[in-house]
């Protein structure tokens, strides 16, 4: 057997454009852009190269994007005040501080100081408190796109055994969050689990969120599973996942590539979240079942 590919490029593609069909549509009503700041603090290359396609996605779906650079030994107090500017700002309906940040940095201090409802991550513990009981608010960007891409995949997803490995407060939990609203059995793994490959094994859908290269091995996987894979390790011999590919690609029914796969949905749902965002600060509607 061997799996079919998700292609989450192509899925996050889609996605994009019917965005920017309905940003056309709120510029129409509102007569601004949807607005997306994002602050970017020091130089680490990995996060500016994320920031500038963050940046061109954003004015490729027709909004208007905001980038702010902060120098790596910014003190605490600017980079909170630049946060409550841009929670003031009219124009800006949603903020992202790209993670992580410098070690002198309070990154709770911070993803708190932002206004919940331009929280586009979805990072806020409001937010988080928002999803666990069923509120309306926004669902971090990663978790939401795997859903998709699952329901994409298999459709209706009641009922069926999940395993999301990784216990993160924004991969992990609220994608377990997501998994229970659609009617899953879900049970969340992690480093402490005892026998993991037998836990695995009774999987239909499998998320791997764990951030250690390959560690989900081929055998683990239930014939026919779903297996989603959350990681992005940087090795020598380049991009892998948290699963090992090729082994769980001759046992699954499906598997998201890396890169490809959920990567390129994280900036689709980015997109998503702030027109969202934009919908409801103007009172202006948005179709979020066609997107
Ligand atoms: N406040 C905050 N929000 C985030 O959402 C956030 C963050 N901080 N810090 C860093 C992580 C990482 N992240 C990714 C986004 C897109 C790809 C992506 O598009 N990946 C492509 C290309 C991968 C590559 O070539 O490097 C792929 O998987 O195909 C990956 C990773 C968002 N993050």
């Amino acid at each position: 057997m061997s799996a079919n590919i998700i292609d989450g490029k192509a899925f996050a593609l889609g996605l994009r454009e019917r965005i920017a069909a309905q940003v056309a549509n709120f510029v129409a009503a509102a007569g601004r852009k949807p607005g997306l700041a994002v602050v970017l603090v020091g130089e680490d290359p990995a996060s500016a190269v994320y920031v500038r396609s963050k940046g061109k996605a954003t004015v490729a779906a027709g909004m208007a994007s905001f980038e702010h650079r902060l120098p790596a030994d910014v003190a605490q107090d600017e980079l909170l005040a630049l946060v409550d500017t841009l929670n003031a700002d009219p124009a800006v309906d949603g903020i992202l501080v790209q993670l992580p940040l410098p070690g002198h940095l309070d990154e709770l201090a911070v993803t708190t100081r932002i206004d919940p409802d331009k929280d586009v991550d979805g990072f806020h513990p409001v937010n988080a408190g928002r999803l666990a009981t069923g509120l309306e608010g926004f669902v971090p960007c990663t978790p939401l796109g795997c859903v998709m891409l699952l329901k994409d995949q298999l459709g209706d997803l009641t009922g069926l055994d999940a395993v999301v490995i990784g216990r993160s407060n924004i991969v992990g939990k609220p994608m377990a969050q997501l998994l229970l609203k659609e009617s899953c059995t879900v049970t969340i793994a992690h480093s402490r689990t005892r026998d993991l490959s037998s836990v695995v094994k009774r999987a239909d859908i499998v998320v791997a969120a764990v951030g250690r290269a390959e560690m989900v091995k081929g055998e683990w996987i239930k014939p026919g599973a779903t297996v989603i894979d959350v990681g992005i390790n940087r090795t020598a011999t380049g991009l892998v996942g948290d699963v090992d590919f090729a082994g769980a690609a001759s046992v699954a029914g499906a598997i998201t590539p890396v890169p490809g796969g959920v990567g390129p949905m994280t900036i689709a749902v980015l997109l998503r979240n702030t027109l969202v965002s934009a919908g409801r600060r103007e009172g202006v509607a948005i179709d979020e079942v066609a997107l």
